[in-house]
């Protein structure tokens, strides 16, 4: 149970710390009615946890794109920061001047993150990819200018396996063409060429979170299931992973890929892949759109050889929703693609459920919101990994150092060196390349010195960027 006592402590904390303002060149904050929300947990623990408070949350500036769910962008709020919402993704132009001044951004599949673009964000501290992919992103580039990229590595794998299984039976039954048939009038009663599932042999490439969930799904439809991944993973039910993806293609009636977008697996489907499948197989794609040649499937379906395909992703894809935007100018074989029979195109949907959406929202909201207030950077996708314990609430005049930097022999030492006249209660240091962050929080600390800390870390030689958070 809480008392008024240690609530009216924990309160006093927060203002008194909330009243310190004028962190030099900081950008930090902590978070206000979200932490507030924690209260009877934190305080229930025998040590009190005190949550950092560098000053006004209302200096938080946030971008969001693509429709973010709603439950980040209440999170955000609830926070005290300032966020600005856009449906789309936003021209490069455009891009580069709302990028300027955002401590944060967070996108989904289509905004393009560049180095061109990128080198714009003068205050940005971290991107959320409201998403599994962040191929959108360049990550090497974020990292190098010290800013930590977060997505969400699963919440969307159930409905993008859902959607490839109710794919797979509507390729079988050519469900797409009925539809559209009665929808303009013509009753076409059939069954030539249209089949079961059961029994059927389901081809997974990518065995990760979606090819596995999917594994399952397809099992208990009465499929076989065969994968192939470029690293031996253990198998679900029943299925079996083969060694050389021209073994799956021969054995597969349905051939689904599930592989991020890399150098390696940019057209990792095309004319002699096609070739190799079985005669009269489907080809299903809701990974990225460089992973399937489409002219070469176009072919391939021409000429019989494949039977039907089911596409949720191209290598152009409009910016935002609207009649005429899925054409020629986008991607040049548009309308042939669209012409040809037992074809199922779908607008990137795969992972466009409630819940998925939901889900995300929290999670990389949560991930950006601690990234911010607290420096933890677990989960980030291009930075080394760093927390520490929070601090007790009786810690008074501790602060949070966060040290990005080249990762060079020497730098620790200097570091060290210019915290050592306060005491380092626990540091935690790691590395990812060239880039490594360094977490440590001191004691000890008046306000006074606050700034002096802050310059003379700012003049080491290979200091990326840095953030004190009280
Ligand atoms: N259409 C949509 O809305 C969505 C699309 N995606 C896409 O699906 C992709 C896969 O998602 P997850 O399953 O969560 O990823 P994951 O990372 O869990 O699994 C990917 C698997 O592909 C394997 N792989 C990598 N390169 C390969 C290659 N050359 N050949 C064979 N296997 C290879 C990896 O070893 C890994 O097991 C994402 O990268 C994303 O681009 C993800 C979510 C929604
Ligand atoms: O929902 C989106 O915008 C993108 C889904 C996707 O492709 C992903 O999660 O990688």
């Amino acid at each position: 149970m809480v008392s008024p006592q240690q609530i009216e402590n924990l309160q006093n904390s927060f203002e008194r710390a909330v009243r310190l303002g004028g962190s030099p060149g900081a950008v930090s904050t902590s978070p206000t009615q979200s932490f507030m929300n924690t209260l009877p947990r934190r305080v229930s623990m025998s040590k009190q946890s005190k949550a950092l408070k560098p000053f006004s949350t209302g200096d938080i500036k946030i971008l969001l794109l693509e429709n973010v769910n709603e439950t980040a962008i209440n999170m955000f709020k609830d926070q005290g920061y300032q966020v600005q919402i856009y449906k789309s993704s936003l021209p490069e132009e455009e891009l580069i001047q709302m990028i300027q001044d955002v401590h944060a951004i967070g996108i989904r599949s289509k905004t393009k993150l560049t180095e061109k673009v990128l080198k714009h964000a003068k205050n940005l501290v971290a991107i959320g990819c409201f998403c599994i992919g962040t191929n959108q992103v360049d990550l090497d580039y974020a990292a190098k200018i010290g800013v930590a990229v977060f997505n969400s590595p699963f919440s969307n794998s159930r409905s993008v396996a859902e959607l490839i299984m109710a794919e797979v039976v509507s390729l079988a039954r050519q469900l797409g063409d009925r539809s559209i048939e009665l929808h303009t009038g013509t009753w076409n009663k059939v069954s030539a060429r249209c089949w079961e599932v059961r029994g059927k042999t389901l081809g997974i490439i990518g065995y990760g979170h979606i090819g596995a969930q999917l594994s399952v799904l397809a099992e208990a439809f009465g499929m076989h299931v065969l994968y192939y991944d470029i690293v031996t993973i253990m198998a679900l039910g029943t299925a079996k992973q083969v060694s050389t993806l021209d073994e799956l293609l021969n054995k597969a009636d349905f051939v689904t890929c599930h592989v991020p977008a890399t150098p390696d697996t940019k057209n990792l489907l095309s004319a002699p892949q096609f070739a190799a499948m079985k005669d009269g197989s489907y080809v299903l794609n809701a990974s990225r759109g460089t992973v399937i040649d489409i002219p070469a499937l176009v072919q391939a379906i021409k000429v019989g050889k494949i039977a039907g395909a089911a596409l949720d992703v191209y290598p152009n894809e409009p910016a935002k929703n609207g009649a005429g935007a899925y054409n020629d100018e986008l991607n040049s074989w548009t309308s042939e693609l669209v012409s040809l029979p037992n074809v199922i195109l779908t607008p990137h949907i795969g992972g466009s459920t409630e819940e998925a959406q939901s889900a995300i929202g929290i999670e990389v909201g949560n991930a950006l919101s601690k990234y911010i207030n607290e420096g933890t950077s677990v989960g980030s996708v291009n930075f080394p990994e760093v927390s520490l314990r929070s601090l007790d609430l009786d810690q008074e005049n501790t602060v949070r150092v966060l040290y990005i930097h080249h990762n060079v022999p020497g730098v620790l030492k200097t570091v060290t060196n210019i915290l050592s006249n306060h005491n380092i209660e626990k540091q935690f240091s790691d590395s990812t390349g060239d880039i490594a962050y360094l977490m440590a929080d001191i004691s000890n600390v008046n306000q006074s010195d606050i700034k002096d800390i802050y310059d003379q870390l700012h003049d080491t030689e290979y200091k990326i960027s840095i953030r004190l958070l009280y």
